[in-house]
């Protein structure tokens, strides 16, 4: 998908929200586990009733790996499902791969042009070589881990590296790849005030800000600190949606927490147009 579509839809939708699709079959409904095909059923009960308030998908990809061929099935069916119904909807493989460069290769294939995805999250630890094979794809986008959600990062993306935070090496850095204008990255909604400075680095890219929702992170703090004129950002919620209710009505309970977020996020775009 071109960022250019990625940013007519925000606009249409008055949303920059991405549904992760984390699906875990000790939290679905119990009545789910008796269909055919349960992980399925479940994503597209939750597709079904939270596309009109959301402009991506992101599928974890540990979820499906956890459950062997029959997860990979479950993922390929909703890549499918997704595709086809809803083109207009931008999706991640959120993978956090990364090899050498005839490895990444085989992930890039495997993710772009098997499973069809727009985009995957790459961890950047491997450098250049690593990442500019998924940069070659033409229209798909590479997310790069940058400040992640989590405590442990400040084991090391926050440490020194040549003067200055090693995320911001790493947004500074990756910025001199070939195909960088295909790069997003990854903060953590939980680090929002960080954005600022991310922001010095990479004005216009896209962001995935994981984080709301189930990690506590605000939606008005990634916003104060991270919008740009062309909003610039997706927010993703997983366990706060999918999970809003484990019972029979799980489809409506999740689309009144997407349409809610929708309209927090409403507000926000209202501020920059
Ligand atoms: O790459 C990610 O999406 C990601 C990066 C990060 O820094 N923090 C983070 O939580 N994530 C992912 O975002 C999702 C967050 O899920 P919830 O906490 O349930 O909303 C999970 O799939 C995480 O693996």
């Amino acid at each position: 998908m071109k960022i250019e579509d990625l940013i007519s839809q925000i606009r249409q939708k008055k949303s920059f929200l991405c549904v992760g699709l984390d699906t875990d079959l000790d939290k679905i409904p119990r009545h789910l586990l008796e269909e055919e095909d349960p992980i399925f059923a479940f994503n597209k009960a939750i597709i079904d009733a939270t596309h009109p308030y959301c402009v991506a998908y992101k599928p974890n990809i540990a979820f499906y790996e956890a459950y062997g061929l029959n997860g990979w099935r479950s993922l390929e069916r909703t890549m499918v499902y997704l595709n086809e119904k809803h083109p207009e909807i931008f999706t991640i493989a959120d993978a956090k791969r990364g090899d050498i460069g005839n490895t990444s290769t085989r992930y890039a294939k495997a993710f772009f042009e098997t499973m069809k995805f727009d985009s995957i999250t790459i961890a950047p630890y491997m450098g250049k070589d690593s990442v500019e094979p998924f940069l070659e794809f033409k229209d798909r986008h590479t997310i790069l881990l940058a400040l992640t959600s989590n405590q442990g990062a400040f084991d090391f993306q926050t440490k020194n590296v040549s003067g200055r935070e090693l995320y911001k090496e790493v947004l500074s850095v990756s910025k001199t790849y070939k195909g960088a204008e295909r790069l997003m990255y990854v903060v953590g909604a939980t680090k929002a005030t960080y954005l600022a400075d991310v922001r010095k680095l990479v004005p216009e890219s896209f962001l995935l800000v994981p984080g709301v929702g189930a990690q506590g992170g605000s939606l008005q703090e990634v916003c104060k600190y991270g919008i740009t004129k062309d909003v610039g950002l997706l927010v993703n919620s997983s366990r706060g949606i999918i999970y809003a209710s484990a019972e029979t009505d799980f489809a409506e309970s999740a689309e009144k927490k997407a349409q809610q977020i929708q309209e927090e996020m409403e507000i926000e775009l209202a501020k920059i147009n």
